[in-house]
C-alpha cells in the first residue's frame, strides 16, 4: 500500500460494503466530499530552491502539546464497524506517531479505554439539548485526561446520507453501541440528539464549563470563526464534516484563508476534509492553517489492518509530508507560508 488510495481500496474490499458506504458516503449528490479533494487539486505549490533543507522538523506544538508532526486524527465515529478492537486500535497508532487523536462522542470504545493506550487524546462533543448530561460527558473526558474539548457545530440537525437511506443503515448491528453514552455502566447508551436550537449563548456555557480548551469544528464562514473565538473557543476547526452535512457547502481549502484572516492568530486554525498527500498538508499549512485533520483514511487504515493499517496511514503522511517540504525548501513547518502557494492561478 503505496498511497492513501491504495489503503482505501484495500479497506473496501474487506468492509461490509453497508457499512464502507456509511464510511464513505456524503450527504445529497455529495458534490462537497467530492470537492474537498478538487480543490487541492486546484492549488499549486511555488517551491524555494537552495535553502539547505538538509536538517528537518515536523514537529508543532497545538495547544500546549508537543506533536511530531501537524496531522491528527479527526473524529469519525463506530470504528468497531472497521477492527473489532474500534477506537482502540486507532489510538494505539496516534499515539505510536505522537500525534493527537480527536475521539467521537459516537465512539464504540469508551474514553478511559482510549485514554488507557497514552495518545494524546482530546473529546468530540455534540451539545445535548439535556445540558446536565452533556456535562457530565465533559467531566467524564476531563478525568480522562483528555487534552481539549471539540465541539461539533455543524450538526444542528443529521445531514442526509442517500448511501444509508438506500442501505437502510440508521443504527449500530447487535452488539456495538456508542460506549460514551451510557447513563450508567449497565444502561443502555442514549441516542445522539440533534440540538437545532444551539446558539453562540451554547458554545460560551460550554467554554465556560471546563479548563480545557475548546475547539469549535464545523467553520467555513469568517464571520462564525469571529464569532466562535469572541465566545471563548481556543481553537477553530476549518471542517464541513467530510462534505456529511450540508451538501453544497464549499472545500474546505476554498474557506481556510478567510477564516485564517478573521481568526488573526488569536487562536491555532486547524483544517480537515479531502487531506489525502503530503502536498495537501504543506498547502492548508501554508494558507495558515496549524495543523490538519484526516477521517477516512484514519478508517480506512483501520478496516485494512488495524493498528497496522492506521500507523501506516500516518507515516505514508509523514513521509509525504516531509519529502513535500524539502522540495519545497522548507526545514520546519514555520518556514511554510503563503508565498509557497499559486492562489492566483487556483480557479474558484
Ligand atoms: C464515517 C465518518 C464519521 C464521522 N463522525 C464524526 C463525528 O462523530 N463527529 C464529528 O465531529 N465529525 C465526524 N465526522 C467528520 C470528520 O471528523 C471529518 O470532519 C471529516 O471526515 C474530514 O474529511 P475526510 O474524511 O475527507 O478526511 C465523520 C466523518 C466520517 C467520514
Ligand atoms: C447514525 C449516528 C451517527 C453518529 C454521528 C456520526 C457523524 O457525525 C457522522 O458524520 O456520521
Amino acid at each position: 500500500m503505496l498511497t492513501l488510495s491504495d489503503v482505501h481500496d484495500a479497506a473496501e474490499r474487506r468492509l461490509d460494503p453497508v457499512h464502507y458506504d456509511f464510511f464513505a458516503g456524503g450527504a445529497g449528490e455529495e458534490r462537497t466530499v467530492a470537492a474537498n479533494t478538487e480543490a487541492f487539486d486546484r492549488y499549486r505549490l511555488v517551491p524555494r530552491v537552495l535553502r539547505g533543507v538538509g536538517r528537518r522538523g515536523l514537529d508543532v506544538e497545538l495547544l500546549g502539546q508537543a506533536l511530531s508532526m501537524p496531522v491528527l486524527v479527526s473524529p469519525t465515529a463506530f470504528h468497531r464497524l472497521a477492527h473489532p478492537d474500534g477506537e482502540v486500535a486507532t489510538a494505539r497508532a496516534a499515539a505510536a506517531a505522537r500525534t493527537v487523536m480527536i475521539l467521537s462522542m459516537a465512539a464504540t470504545r469508551t474514553v478511559e479505554d482510549v485514554a488507557a493506550t497514552g495518545v494524546r487524546l482530546w473529546f468530540q462533543l455534540f451539545v445535548q439539548p439535556d445540558r446536565a448530561f452533556t456535562e457530565r460527558l465533559v467531566r467524564r473526558a476531563e478525568k480522562a485526561g483528555c487534552g481539549a474539548l471539540v465541539v461539533t457545530v455543524d450538526a444542528p440537525l443529521f445531514g442526509r446520507r442517500d448511501r444509508d437511506v438506500r442501505n437502510g443503515f440508521d443504527d449500530l448491528p447487535a452488539g456495538l453501541a456508542c460506549e460514551n453514552l451510557r447513563e450508567a455502566p449497565t444502561g443502555p447508551p442514549r441516542p445522539i440528539t440533534w440540538d437545532p436550537e444551539l446558539t453562540w449563548a451554547d458554545l460560551a456555557w460550554v467554554c465556560g464549563l471546563t479548563p480545557l480548551p475548546v475547539l469549535v469544528k464545523g467553520i467555513l464562514h469568517p464571520d462564525d470563526a469571529h464569532l466562535a473565538v469572541e465566545h471563548g473557543a481556543g481553537g477553530i476547526i476549518v471542517s464541513n464534516h467530510g462534505g456529511r452535512q450540508l451538501d453544497g457547502a464549499t472545500a474546505t481549502l476554498d474557506a481556510l484563508t478567510d477564516v485564517v484572516d478573521a481568526v488573526a492568530g488569536r487562536v491555532p486554525v486547524l483544517l480537515d476534509g479531502g487531506v489525502r498527500r503530503g502536498t495537501d498538508v504543506v498547502t492548508a499549512l501554508a494558507l495558515g492553517a496549524t495543523a490538519v485533520g484526516i477521517g477516512r483514511p484514519v478508517v480506512w487504515g483501520l478496516a485494512a489492518d488495524g493498528t497496522a493499517g492506521v500507523r501506516h496511514v500516518l507515516e505514508l503522511l509523514r513521509g509525504e509530508l516531509d519529502r513535500a517540504m524539502a522540495l519545497c525548501g522548507a526545514d520546519r513547518v514555520a518556514a511554510l507560508g503563503p508565498d509557497l502557494v499559486d492562489i492566483g492561478r487556483c480557479h474558484r
